[in-house]
């Protein structure tokens, strides 16, 4: 869907995005992670055929960019930095307009394009009001109906969420989740760990302009090896455990305890047989956050962690 070699955009002596190799498959929701500043906007521009790059490849649909942008557009929704409208007309008639400015798309079926997008972000009933009186939420669900006008295979979507408050993020979050059953290939670029984790499939972390990471979710949050014990009877494990060979504990605190060993549901029975009583017992996996920080090392400028709640409020 969407494939990069070499992808580099350079500003006088900075390298803003620095040899990235994107690879976005059919059916991704995929989260291209990195602190502001990283590159990430300059990336999403590039793909979009919005700023030149300086060198290297970009292929989006399986069609070289920015060489077939009329053929590959179209077929291509974006959101890109606080959308743009006319403040003063209604959602309605700004994406009336925007449909008939964009390629493609008949004249004919053009209300009912706008009616369907402004349903599928639950504007449908506010359609007719002037987007002055939106709330931010509702200007940045505009912009996503603005990016589904046309049935896009892909929708490619800078810090969507940006600026909108926890209930307007999980609206955005479940829109996106509904898109992408339907068949949506889905590319966002977020500076939240916690939004690409419960949102995405597949990561890619941007660091200082290079892409540190790009795999499987599931395969960066793999499990440790390790497993982690809830007991009220900590002492009595730990002792027990001492014992036995192929287990280990390497951390306690209260009462819990992480222990290796290679069996999770053999150390449970080893445990009950002994008499300890186990409140929860589950394999260890690293979070997201652990595998952006063990690839972009110290010095970095990290992604934040933090809630989205405390975005809210930050620039559109
Ligand atoms: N037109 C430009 N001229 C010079 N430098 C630029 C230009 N556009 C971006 N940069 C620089 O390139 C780097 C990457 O910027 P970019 O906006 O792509 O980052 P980002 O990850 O999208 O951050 P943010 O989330 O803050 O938008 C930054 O250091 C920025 O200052």
């Amino acid at each position: 869907m969407i494939r990069t070699t070499g992808l580099t955009k350079r500003y006088g002596s900075l390298r803003a995005v620095d040899s990235v190799d994107l690879d976005v498959r059919a059916g991704d929701i995929y989260g291209f992670l990195g602190a502001n500043g990283s590159g990430k906007t300059t990336t999403v521009r590039m793909l979009l055929g919005l700023v030149l790059a300086t060198s290297g490849t970009i292929e989006v649909l399986g069609e070289p960019m920015p060489r077939s942008r009329h053929s590959v557009l179209p077929r291509v929704g974006a959101l890109i930095e606080g959308p743009a409208a006319y403040r003063n007309l209604s959602g309605r008639t700004n994406l009336a307009m925007l449909d008939a400015a964009g390629p493609g798309g008949s004249r004919r079926t053009r209300r009912t394009r706008v009616s369907d997008a402004l349903e599928q972000v639950g504007l449908a009933g506010v359609g007719r009001r002037p987007v002055k009186n939106y709330s931010l939420g509702m200007r940045q669900r505009l912009g996503l109906a603005a990016a589904l006008l046309r049935t896009p295979e892909l929708l490619v979507l800078d810090e969507p969420t940006n600026g909108l408050d926890p209930q307007g993020i999980r609206e955005i979050r479940e829109l996106l989740l509904g898109l992408h059953a339907q068949g949506t290939t889905v590319f966002l670029s977020s500076h939240l760990l916690a939004e690409v984790e419960q949102l995405c499939d597949r990561v890619g972390v941007l660091d200082r302009g290079r892409l540190v990471v790009q795999d499987q979710l599931s395969a960066l949050t793999r499990p440790t090896g390790r497993v982690v014990v809830h007991t009220p009877d900590p002492s009595h494990a730990v002792a027990l455990l001492s014992g036995v060979t192929e287990a280990e504990v390497v951390d306690r605190d209260g009462q819990r305890l992480v222990v290796a060993h290679p069996d999770p549901a053999r150390l449970n029975a080893l445990l009950v047989a002994d008499g300890v009583r186990v409140r929860e017992l589950v394999d260890q996996r690293r979070s997201l956050e652990d595998a952006v920080l063990a690839a972009t090392g110290p010095g970095s400028d990290h992604v934040g962690a933090e809630a989205p709640s405390l975005r809210a409020g930050a620039a559109a």
